[in-house]
């Protein structure tokens, strides 16, 4: 049996960094949501007791580095599994790009093994194993919106935002995120209303959430990459209803609501960026299929 399985990109519509943890972490308090920009996970049994990776695309790794690889470990390790498995994955989701593609590769091998190697586990328990492999994979295993705690990994499920467009611009640079939280001063720095966009989303108020999108990583990324802020202001100026950098960059995102703005958007930033999509906003858990 071979199984496919969908992986999607996620968006921080609020990212606050609270504090540096003695464990080299930070504190954070961000809020979280799927859209449709999908990498696609194919799963397929091997006769050996082997994990191969199979990816054409040269930014990614096909060995132990891959997230997908050490998901599939994991599930071994941990539940004494002696099965082999080969995964390919066919990448739209850009890499290093802010957008949680590795995680999210990682979350669907994690959903898809447990359904190949019939492990029984729970959505909660694969989240949980999630995050040994990464910040962001615990959310990535059940998408839809959340607010998520902790480095990352406590998620606290919200209802889905009101529907509407998103276009993404990644420039063609990539982002290291450790680097990033390395250049961040949590005490001289901006801190979003992470509260306020949670309220904003459950009162489903579109223009409230407009208007308190916010990162604070944004300026780290902003200064290290003075191109990021070109397409925020080029994206403003062609009329998205809100304008962010997508986690630790360097993509950035904006939300349209009226399909009659989105050509203008799209096309503008065309213009000067290779990496432009628009897709919907899927903010709902269990879209994966
Ligand atoms: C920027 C975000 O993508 C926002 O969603 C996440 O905070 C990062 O999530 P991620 O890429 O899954 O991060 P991880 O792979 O766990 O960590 C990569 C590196 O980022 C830094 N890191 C990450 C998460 C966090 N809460 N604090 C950190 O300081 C650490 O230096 C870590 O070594
Ligand atoms: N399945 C994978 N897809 C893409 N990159 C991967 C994968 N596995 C490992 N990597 C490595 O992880 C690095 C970061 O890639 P990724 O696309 O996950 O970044 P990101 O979108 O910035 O993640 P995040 O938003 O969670 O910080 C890449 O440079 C690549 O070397």
């Amino acid at each position: 049996m071979r199984l496919l399985v969908k992986a999607p990109a996620k968006i921080n519509l609020s990212l606050d960094v609270l504090h540096k943890r003695p464990d080299g972490y930070h504190e954070v308090k961000m809020v979280m949501t799927t859209i449709d920009l999908a990498d696609r996970v194919e799963l397929a049994p091997l006769a050996s007791d082997t994990i191969q990776i199979i990816s054409h695309n040269r930014f990614v790794p096909d060995d132990h580095r891959n997230l997908a690889y050490q998901a599939a470990k994991l599930l071994k390790e941990t539940f004494g599994v002696r099965k082999g498995v080969a995964i390919s994955i066919t990448k739209t989701i850009p890499v290093a790009a802010g957008l949680a593609g590795g995680s999210s590769d990682a979350a669907a091998t994690l959903r898809g093994l447990n359904k190949l190697w019939q492990l029984g586990l729970t959505i909660d328990e694969l989240a949980e194993l999630g995050a040994k492999i990464g910040s962001d994979v615990s959310f990535c295993v059940y998408g839809g919106t959340a607010l998520a705690t902790g480095r990352g990994e406590k998620i606290e499920h919200l209802p889905a935002p009101p529907p509407c467009w998103v276009i993404l611009a990644k420039p063609t640079i990539g982002v290291s995120t450790a680097e990033v939280y390395r250049n961040l001063n949590v005490q001289r720095t901006f801190h979003p209303d992470v509260d306020g966009m949670v309220q904003a989303i459950k009162d489903r108020d579109y223009e409230r959430i407009c208007s308190l999108v916010g990162n604070t990583l944004e300026d780290v990324t902003l200064k290290m990459h003075p191109e990021v802020a070109h397409i925020k202001e080029q994206m403003k100026r062609f009329g998205a209803d809100a304008v962010l950098m997508s986690g630790s960059g360097p993509t950035v995102f904006g939300l349209v609501q009226y399909d009659s703005r989105l050509q203008r958007i799209y096309n503008g930033l065309r213009g000067f960026c290779d990496q432009v999509f628009a897709v919907r906003l899927l903010g709902e858990r269990n879209s994966f299929d």
